[in-house]
């Protein structure tokens, strides 16, 4: 059977004054490659940082890996690749080596290893998303999609087991989403779990194997088959969820 790796239990989440998460549920599997979907201000954002640790639930519970989120240690088992990882401007001073490098630091035993190894991993990681000609040149001249596969190697080098990756095709054109998408199925087959948050409803049509629908609540999670057959009112109505006017009556 597939290891549960985040488990949601019944998670609720409220800034200050605002109801962001209600009762939300969602299991992630070993093996899984999920999109995560939802418009605007619908809580993606909020509900990554409840999964890496950074916000706390109102209510709920989180299991990673099996374990009770707050006794969970292995951190590095979940990479991430942030909203902005393709954002930098020809001046910003780091070679691709120095950026998929400093993916090290939160590993401190690999960092402490010798240099050589250090080489060897960074090779791997730009080799595994092909960006391994590129290794000394400034991230800042990279084309968005480019800048993205490094952010990714720099994900890849601390040896996680699943990926969760914010918005990655938002300023990427459109033939480095294509390869992007290669990349990620290539890295799917090869084992890894992956979650795509975005907006973009189109990344259905990748090798995604489940869909997240989320607003405020998850509206529909399950097969991509089965996201692909909702009719448009179902579409329509998710979108259109507001949490306050629900919470209100
Ligand atoms: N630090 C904060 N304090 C108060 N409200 C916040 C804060 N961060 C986000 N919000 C609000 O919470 C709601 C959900 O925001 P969140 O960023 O999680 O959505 P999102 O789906 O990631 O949006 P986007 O697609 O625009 O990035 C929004 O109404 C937002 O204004």
């Amino acid at each position: 059977m597939k290891q549960p790796l985040i488990e949601l239990q019944n998670i609720s989440f409220q800034y200050d004054y605002t109801k962001v998460l209600s009762h939300l549920s969602l299991t992630i599997n070993e093996g899984d490659f999920v999109a995560l979907l939802g418009p605007n201000g619908s809580g993606k954002s909020t509900l990554l940082k409840i999964i890496l640790g950074l916000l706390k639930p109102t209510t709920g519970a989180i299991h990673l890996f099996g374990e009770e989120a707050s006794k969970f240690k292995k951190r590095e088992w979940i990479g991430y690749v942030s909203q902005k990882a393709n954002a930098f401007n020809g001046g910003f001073p780091a070679t691709v080596k120095e950026v998929v490098a400093s993916g090290l630091t939160k590993k401190l035993g690999l960092f402490k290893r010798k240099a050589t190894n250090q080489q060897d991993l960074i090779r791997e990681a730009l080799q595994a998303v092909d960006m391994l000609p590129y290794l000394n040149r400034n991230i800042g001249e990279l084309s968005g999609g480019q800048q993205q596969r490094v952010f990714i190697a720099r994900a890849l080098i601390a040896k996680p087991k699943m990926l969760i990756l914010d918005e990655p095709t938002v300023g990427v054109d459109q033939e480095n989403v294509a390869i992007f998408y290669q990349l990620m199925e290539k890295l799917n087959k090869e084992g890894m779990t992956l979650v795509l948050v975005t907006h973009d409803m189109s990344v259905v049509e990748s090798a995604v194997t489940d869909v997240a629908c989320l607003n405020g609540k998850i509206h529909y999670y399950g097969s991509k088959e089965g996201y692909e057959a909702l009719t448009k009112e179902q579409i329509s109505a998710w979108y259109s969820y507001s949490i306050e006017q629900e919470e209100c009556v």
